[in-house]
């Protein structure tokens, strides 16, 4: 893929639910094979932003385009792996019912299937659970199996998020460097996260507050720009700062 063509493209956009403006007037620009993390607090819109994104819901004004294509299109949902920040599973099957169901929907057959299953559990910790109802599972191992689901179909955007939500440190850790060799064989990476040491691991960020975008640079530029010495100082900078 070119270097130089967009994988997603938000032009002016907005989001109105009723009288209220949730999303003011965002353009922004998701390149290949970069992480480009949203940053914003609670109830700033990062939510309402990637399902405009990944065309589950509509924008209000303005226009998104993921690999050139105008959102939404139901097509696309094959070239994106999302995961919620609710964890849309079946509760009263197992994991490995809950990959079948998802690796059906994204037209995984026979061998590949059982194959992909397997790694993506690998990569997430929980091959030792498989046959687990996922009623039974943690809060922590729920976010994993989502994201086993999103990684399932192998798709050139990922979409995420707030993904380490109650995940552990140390897992954590291995799952970016999941997230980080997923980059380097070209996928590319939306995520949303209130967390500034994950934000730092970004390539670049979006910090949004109060639905609107109030910078967007590689944390260091951000940080050199605002004359700061940490993400959180710089944010407060540009506008952030508490909810
Ligand atoms: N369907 C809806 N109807 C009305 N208001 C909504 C709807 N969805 C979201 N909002 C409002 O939009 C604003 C942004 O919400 P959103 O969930 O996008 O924020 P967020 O940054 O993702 O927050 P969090 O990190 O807590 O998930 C909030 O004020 C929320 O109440």
């Amino acid at each position: 893929m070119s270097r130089n063509i967009s994988v997603i493209q938000a032009t002016h956009v907005s989001k109105r639910f009723g009288k209220k403006t949730v999303l003011e007037d965002i353009s922004l620009e998701v390149r290949p094979a970069e992480t480009f993390g949203l940053l914003g607090p609670s109830g700033s819109g990062k939510t309402t932003l990637v399902k405009l994104l990944t065309g589950i819901d509509t924008v209000s004004g303005g226009e998104v385009r993921v690999f050139g294509t105008v959102m939404p299109k139901l097509g696309m949902m094959r070239s994106i792996g999302y995961m919620a920040q609710s964890d849309a599973l079946y509760n009263e099957l197992s994991a490995w019912e809950n990959l079948q169901f998802f690796a059906a929907l994204y037209g995984l057959k026979g061998a590949r299937r059982k194959m992909r299953i397997q790694e993506v559990m690998e990569i997430v910790d929980l091959s030792g659970h498989l046959h687990k109802r996922v009623d039974q599972y943690s809060g922590g191992m729920k976010r994993r199996l989502s994201l086993a689901i999103a990684l399932l179909h192998e798709p050139p955007l990922l979409v995420l998020d707030e993904p380490t939500v109650g995940i552990d440190p140390l897992l954590r850790q291995s799952i970016w460097g999941e997230l980080k060799a997923l980059n380097e064989k070209g996928t590319t990476i939306l995520m949303t996260t209130h967390v500034m040491d994950e934000a730092e691991k970004c390539d670049r960020l979006g910090m949004i507050r109060g639905g609107s975008l109030l910078a967007v640079d590689t944390p260091e530029a951000l940080i050199a720009q605002a004359g700061k010495r940490s993400l959180e100082e710089s944010f407060i900078h540009y506008g952030g700062g508490e909810s």
